[in-house]
């Protein structure tokens, strides 16, 4: 095994979200990856052993934090040096790897190719294999499955021709072996030896010239041979319903039909392929997009949570990296339990909720939204428990939600409670303040009247804290001190040193009951990365 610095092409393929995904979430001492599938199919392409991981976060010289094994995919975690709690930015400086995936390499007349000829992938290339007997074959492929060749689309039993003619024909096969593993009879190891000894096998080695097709290659190992040599080929993408959704790089754009229709070939139930052509900073929080390959349908179906969702991709906010964080906070619910959602979507949270018993008032105000939230309302058999609002939040809030609260306040008791969620986490903590003073007026039950409503409050956050800079954020906009009386929850990391945040509390009696306030816009400081929201206007709007 040899020691190299990365070439270029494998820092970028461990580049982000890889990166994210190597963000530690350790204690002083340990570095936790999570090696995601991706990083791992990487990883498992260039036979990379170990990754060397370190930190810039000084924006100083790299600083090497640990030497990680890769195996499966999994969670793996190892000693760091030093003792930095939190780490902004990893980066892959170099990685143990194995000889060279020669095989595996297609035509190098493919390189360049903007129109996909499935064809000119096919080559012959020379693999060794063992003879085996038929009457011990299933035996002896159970015991040699580690070293057998396995490429998709690929028999590894085959015929062996030198058996035609005399009177023992059709009584042996050839097992097809990975080049990577055997060389030669001493390549087996003991386990496999003495399978091979037990059922009276020969361990010699024969040659066997096999013919490898488009069929038989992973997308990577495509794209590969065909991007300009040392270029990213990334080819990830989040699958929703038939699209498959990709980001992909400038470079990457003189091929981008091509690698559609290899992301499509290569993933059943992928019919169209699409790219993301701006920043999600829309207010709607879609992306544009442009159809690589396939249809152009963009009315997706999908199940998440177990319950069925279908809206039109190009036009509304559907993430699928979020169904665990929406079934996290749906299991904080409990059947009576009335919520309001918001910045809904097309349901998500609202759906599920109103299918777990919950009486749901869900608002967005993207018309479009607004459309497939009451079609998925329907289509799972929830319209009567869900209300759905096409309203800005500050208006549902200081309307429909402001109207029923009040009542909803005396109802409840130990064993029902009301729920905001307010998932829109570039701009949800800046409408913190439309429940200042929200009941002004209202006679206060006092603490034995009523359990005051739940918030759970999306923020992204760039801050070495993250969560005491939600926080802070949070108690900025409700005039008061939030600590000792909320949990925050990271939810997810989006990109390099920037994190989802939840912070869930009970809304103080103090910020509900109390005056109204006006706040002051502080000078954008680009912790929430947005445009400042439109100033509260509690006076005109309640
Ligand atoms: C990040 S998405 C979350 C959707 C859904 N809750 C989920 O978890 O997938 C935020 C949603 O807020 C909506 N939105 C954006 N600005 C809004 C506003 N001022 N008032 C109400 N909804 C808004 C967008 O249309 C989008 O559907």
């Amino acid at each position: 095994m040899t020691q190299r610095n990365v070439p270029a092409s494998i820092v970028d393929d461990v580049t982000f979200p890889e990166r994210g995904a190597l963000l530690e979430r350790g204690g002083a001492s340990r570095l936790k990856m999570t090696c995601t599938k991706r990083l791992a199919r990487v990883c498992c392409r260039w036979n990379v052993k170990s990754i060397v991981v370190t930190s810039t976060v000084m924006k100083s010289v790299p600083r090497l934090l640990a030497v990680v094994d890769v195996g499966v995919p999994r969670l793996v975690s190892c000693p760091i040096a030093g003792s930095r709690k939190r780490f902004s930015v990893l980066h892959v400086l170099s990685v143990m790897t194995d000889p060279d995936l020669g095989l595996y390499r297609p035509p190098a007349a493919v390189r360049g190719m903007t129109v996909l000829e499935r064809d000119a992938f096919t080559q012959t290339v020379v693999v060794p294999a063992i003879r085996i007997p038929t009457r011990v074959l299933n035996r002896i492929v159970k015991s040699l499955k580690k070293v057998a060749l396995q490429r998709p689309g690929l028999k590894r039993v085959v015929d062996d021709d030198t058996d035609g003619g005399n009177e023992t024909a059709g009584e042996h096969r050839l097992l097809l072996l990975d080049p990577q593993s055997v060389e030669s009879a001493e390549s087996f190891g003991p386990e496999e030896a003495a399978a091979l000894k037990g059922l009276g096998v020969e361990p010699a080695i024969r040659h066997y010239s096999l013919q490898l097709t488009y069929e038989n290659l992973k997308s990577e190992e495509v794209l590969r041979a065909v991007l300009p040599e040392g270029q990213d080929v990334t080819s990830g993408f989040s699958r929703v319903g038939h699209i498959a959704h990709m980001n992909l790089r400038d470079h990457q754009l003189p091929y981008k039909n091509l690698i559609g229709q290899v992301i499509m070939d290569k993933n059943p139930g992928v019919t169209c392929v699409v790219n993301k052509t701006n920043t999600i900073d829309s207010t709607y929080r879609n992306f544009q997009m442009e159809v690589l390959a396939g249809e152009s349908n963009m009315v997706a179906k999908v199940k998440e949570n177990g319950v069925s969702y279908e809206f039109d991709f190009s036009r509304v906010y559907w993430n699928p990296r979020l169904s665990t964080e929406h079934e996290r906070v749906v299991s904080l619910l409990r059947r009576g339990d009335v919520v309001f959602d918001v910045f809904a979507g097309v349901g998500p949270f609202a759906v599920l909720a109103a299918r777990r018993g919950c009486s749901v008032f869900a608002n967005d105000l993207n018309p479009e939204s607004y459309k497939w939230l009451q079609h998925n309302a329907k289509l799972n058999k929830v319209e009567s428990k869900l209300t759905s609002f096409n309203l800005d939040g500050r208006e549902f809030v200081q309307g429909p939600l402001r109207e029923r609260l009040p009542d909803l306040i005396k109802r409840s008791d130990s064993s029902s409670a009301v729920h905001v969620i307010m998932n829109l986490p570039a701009l949800a903590l800046d409408f913190l303040d439309a429940f200042r003073g929200l009941l002004k007026g209202e006679r206060d039950p006092g603490p034995d009247g009523g359990v005051l409503p739940r918030l759970h409050v999306y923020g992204f956050s760039k801050e070495d804290e993250p969560e005491r800079d939600v926080l802070e954020r949070a108690e900025l906009r409700l005039g008061t001190s939030l600590k000792g009386r909320c949990e925050v929850h990271t939810v997810r990391n989006v990109a390099p040193n920037k994190e989802m945040m939840c912070v869930s509390f009970s809304m103080p009696r103090d910020v509900l009951y109390g005056p109204d306030v006006v706040v002051e816009e502080k000078e954008d400081d680009g912790r929430s990365e947005e445009p400042s929201p439109k100033r509260p206007k509690h006076a005109e709007t309640r």
